[in-house]
């Protein structure tokens, strides 16, 4: 890694209506480095990719620098013509698009794609990063991983000379992680810097080499790694030390609220079968594509299983649609709660109490405004939403934020059952704490809870029991708090399956 700082970025300030997401922020990044960015959820990391990739304006009196004279992105062009290049979580690629035609892609002139080029430059980019691929594939046919190095050889191709990512990892498994790495290694070699956004403290640990921290749109500091460890960090970003609380310690009822009997679902699941009792947390892990999150939308109707059974407080229950789940009071928080979870152009207020608007009725039997925010204040306060305008459009919120409106829409039906997939995915970690309480609490209450999470430490902090599934199929079982973590894990990883 150079020392040169290529780009430099400084006064940075973006006014939104009501909300000042970064006020006077700098930023330097030198040839090479892996360079973390960090905050809480809305601190403004995303806004302040937008800036550099050109997809946002800042407020007037910004300077950036590349390689000391003055420049502006007044559009995604611009930045890429300076060799900058943003990977959003959404990849931005085209599934009906081969893989050389999506790393060609705009190249084209006058319409017309000269096909051997496109070929020559997705054979190399592919070749750069060391990467075998067919790339008359379609898009769409490969694993999310192999799409997003579809993105990192389109940004190569482009000569980039920096690489942004946001959160990188979020949808890969364990070793689709181990591979990013490993991209990101060569790339550096390349003096390619790449600048990612992340929650997750042992991932930036592990690649970067310098940290940015922001907090509530401000500039907090930046460190080399060297100079950290984790509570040092957890202080820059959050303002005060947070703890991982061990919160396994509580007993359960005896009680059985529901129980899954042998339910399989062709190229889902196979023949699993387990017990959730009142006032459990019960977790599903194992890796990505295990079969975790088709299992528990059997659960919700959503997918509902070929055959097998499902009992509701000892009472045989049809799943096979949401109507029929919700009346035996389930609640489901997706995983993908953009697409499945919020109504992107409603406000939070509005996505908050949508599922009981029945219970939002003043004596007239029109819908009482006063409750409407009465509710949705609660929530405001309990889940640490920011910034607390329940006026506001979901759409305008930081995608935290989002995870945590969608968690608030839920938990206002007071389900006997709640389901939820990756419960503080993309959350930072004093809300990750907070969203771990109120879980807790809920099933101290007598709330049961099954949830899927592929972070460890977050299944052996919450969770009660835990269900290790592999390929479709449960390979293991076991309290928590007696359970071997190790053993858990190398079954996700490695586990034998009965055939
Ligand atoms: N289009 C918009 N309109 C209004 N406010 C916005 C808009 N986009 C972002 N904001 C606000 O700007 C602030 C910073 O948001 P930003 O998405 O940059 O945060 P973040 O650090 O990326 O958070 P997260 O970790 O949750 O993704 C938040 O308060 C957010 O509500």
């Amino acid at each position: 890694m150079s020392e040169h700082v290529f780009l430099e970025m400084s006064d940075v300030s973006m006014t939104f209506p009501g909300v000042k997401a970064l006020d006077q922020v700098r930023l330097d990044i030198r040839e090479g480095e892996v360079h973390a960015l960090m905050g809480e959820n809305g601190a403004g990391k995303s806004t302040l990719i937008k800036i550099i990739s050109g997809v946002q304006q800042p407020d007037p009196g910004a300077r950036i620098l590349m390689d000391g004279e003055e420049v502006q992105f007044p559009n995604v062009h611009a930045s890429i013509k300076h060799g900058i290049n943003a990977i959003h979580q959404d990849l931005s690629l085209f599934p009906n698009l081969t893989v050389a035609e999506n790393i060609y892609l705009g190249r084209s002139k006058n319409g017309k794609v000269d096909w051997k080029e496109c070929d020559r430059i997705a054979v190399e980019a592919l070749k750069r990063l060391e990467v075998q691929m067919d790339i008359h594939e379609l898009l769409g046919n490969l694993s999310v991983a192999k799409q997003q190095l579809v993105a990192i050889a389109r940004a190569i191709s482009l000569s980039s000379r920096l690489l942004i990512m946001d959160e990188p990892t979020a949808a890969l498994s364990f070793s689709e992680v181990r591979m990013l790495y490993e991209i990101i290694r060569k790339l550096k070699k390349e003096n390619i810097a790449i600048l990612f956004i992340s929650h997750k403290l042992d991932e930036v640990f592990e690649v970067s080499d310098r940290v940015t921290v922001l907090k509530d749109g401000k500039y907090v500091g930046c460190k080399d790694i060297g100079e950290l460890n984790e509570s040092t960090l957890v202080q820059m970003m959050v303002g005060r030390s947070v703890t991982y609380e061990a919160l396994n310690q509580e007993s359960y009822a005896a009680e059985k609220v529901l129980e899954v009997r042998n339910i399989s679902k062709e190229g889902n699941f196979k023949d699993i079968s387990f017990t959730l009792h009142k006032g459990e947390i019960l977790a599903f892990t194992g890796l990505v594509g295990a079969g975790r999150s088709e299992t528990v939308k059997a659960l919700f109707g959503l997918n509902p299983p070929d055959q097998g059974e499902i009992l509701i407080h000892g009472q045989k229950a049809e799943l096979k649609n949401v109507t029929q789940a919700m009346k035996h009071k389930i609640a489901f928080i997706p995983e993908d709660r953009h697409h499945e979870g919020l109504i992107l152009n409603m406000s939070m207020e509005d996505n908050i109490t949508l599922s009981i608007l029945n219970q939002m009725l003043g004596k007239s039997r029109f819908i009482s405004s006063r409750k409407r925010a009465g509710i949705s204040g609660e929530y405001v306060n309990t889940l640490n939403i920011r910034p607390g305008q329940i006026y506001k459009m979901a759409k305008n919120f930081s995608g935290g934020n989002q995870q945590k409106i969608a968690v608030a829409k839920w938990l206002v039906t007071k389900p006997d059952i709640l389901i939820i997939d990756e419960p503080t995915h993309g959350v930072d970690i004093a809300s990750k704490t907070e969203i771990h309480k109120l879980l807790k609490s809920l099933a101290k209450q007598g709330m049961a809870i099954i949830m899927v999470s592929s972070e460890w430490q977050e299944v052996f902090a919450l969770s009660d029991r835990v269900i290790v599934m592999r390929h479709g199929r449960i390979v293991h079982e076991d309290s928590t708090r007696d359970g071997d973590q190790n053993l858990m894990m190398e079954k996700a990883i490695l586990g034998e399956v009965k055939a």
